[in-house]
């Protein structure tokens, strides 16, 4: 048996929109959002889903909770087909979508537990243990007894992740489980999934407009434009497909014209100080030592690519090839 345990093959989703043309007249067309999608999520991996605004993500997750049925391809969780068999699929997968919850609004959240654990059908035993846990790790314990419309966004959110975990999924999907929050509950948050992942081997997928939600979870992340995969692999190495570039910052004993050095432009200057921008995969030394050599230099830093601006780079590329 394979370790995968989230598998798509060439998967498509088609929608067959109409569009208003005129006062009685709408013309049909189709929109392609997701386009041939193949990747493996082996048991136990969190993995980033990326990418900007009507790419396809929030279609490929509702493809792997069966709320969708792919027009083409082969998809598997667990080794079941979601569309077919969505309700044996439940049992699998925890959901969390940030921009609504799957709690009941007027009810105190304890109730909300409740009814899923008749929803799920969940053993006693194992409900009280699952419910002690995220109580305790995500710091529900004064809140159980609030109705969710009291709630702030921060706890609601720790509320509905709580909720998803309940029945012991062996997936989580998450879509922008920080969005809204401040720093404060983005820690908690982030700190409650990687203690999941790591301590019970919870395989994650999420998706996020936050990168730093991804720097600081996932070792492995993808991104999907225009519902095609750009890039599958560690998050290092979007710097070297986004060709990114490291910037070398120097503190000169005088103001100068801008340096005149190979392997780096000067990207911007402020009184004695300069930017110099240089290839992310090329060493800092070389450079240095020629700046040093030919110019009076007091200080220098270098700074790390922007994942941020590596990624907008992607996109736009993309948007113009
Ligand atoms: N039910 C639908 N009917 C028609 N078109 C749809 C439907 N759902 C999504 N789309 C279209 O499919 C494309 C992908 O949408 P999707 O919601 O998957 O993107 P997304 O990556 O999740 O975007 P966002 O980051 O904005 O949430 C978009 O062009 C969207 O308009």
């Amino acid at each position: 048996m394979t370790s995968d345990f989230i598998t798509l093959d060439g998967v498509e989703k088609v929608f067959d929109v109409r569009r208003r043309t005129g006062f009685l007249r709408r013309e049909r067309h189709q929109v392609r959002a997701v386009d041939g999608i193949t990747f493996q999520v082996p048991r136990g991996e969190m993995v980033g889903y990326i990418g900007p605004n009507g790419a396809g993500k929030s279609t490929t997750i509702k493809m792997l909770t069966g709320i969708l049925t792919p027009s083409g391809g082969r998809l598997r969780v667990a080794g079941i087909d979601p569309a077919r068999e969505r309700t044996r699929l439940a049992r699998h997968i925890g959901v969390v979508f940030g921009q609504r919850t799957t709690l009941w609004w007027d009810l105190p959240l304890i109730d909300s537990y409740r009814l899923m654990r008749r929803m799920y059908r969940i053993p006693d035993a194992r409900y009280a243990e699952n419910l002690d846990r995220c109580v305790e790790l995500l710091d529900l314990a004064a809140l159980l007894e609030v109705p969710v419309r009291q709630l702030s966004l921060g706890q609601r959110m720790r509320g509905d992740i709580a909720a998803a975990l309940l029945h012991d999924p062996e997936v989580l999907y998450l879509d922008e489980p920080t969005i809204g929050l401040d720093v404060v509950s983005k820690a908690k948050v982030r700190g409650f999934l990687r203690d999941l992942n790591a301590g019970s081997g919870t395989t994650v997928l999420l998706t996020t407009h936050d990168l730093t939600d991804i720097e600081q979870l996932c070792r492995r992340v993808m991104v999907i434009d225009h519902g095609r995969l750009m890039y599958d692999g560690p998050l290092d190495g979007l710097h070297e497909v986004g060709q990114s570039e490291r910037m070398l910052v120097v503190d000169l004993e005088r103001e100068l014209p801008p340096l005149e050095v190979e392997s780096a432009r000067v990207v911007r200057t402020e009184g004695p100080r300069q930017w110099l921008a240089f290839p992310a995969a090329a060493s800092a030394a070389p450079l240095v030592a020629a700046v040093a050599e030919r110019y009076p230099l007091v200080d220098l830093s270098v700074r790390e690519p922007d994942i941020e601006a590596v990624i907008a780079k992607m996109y736009a590329d993309r948007g113009t090839s």
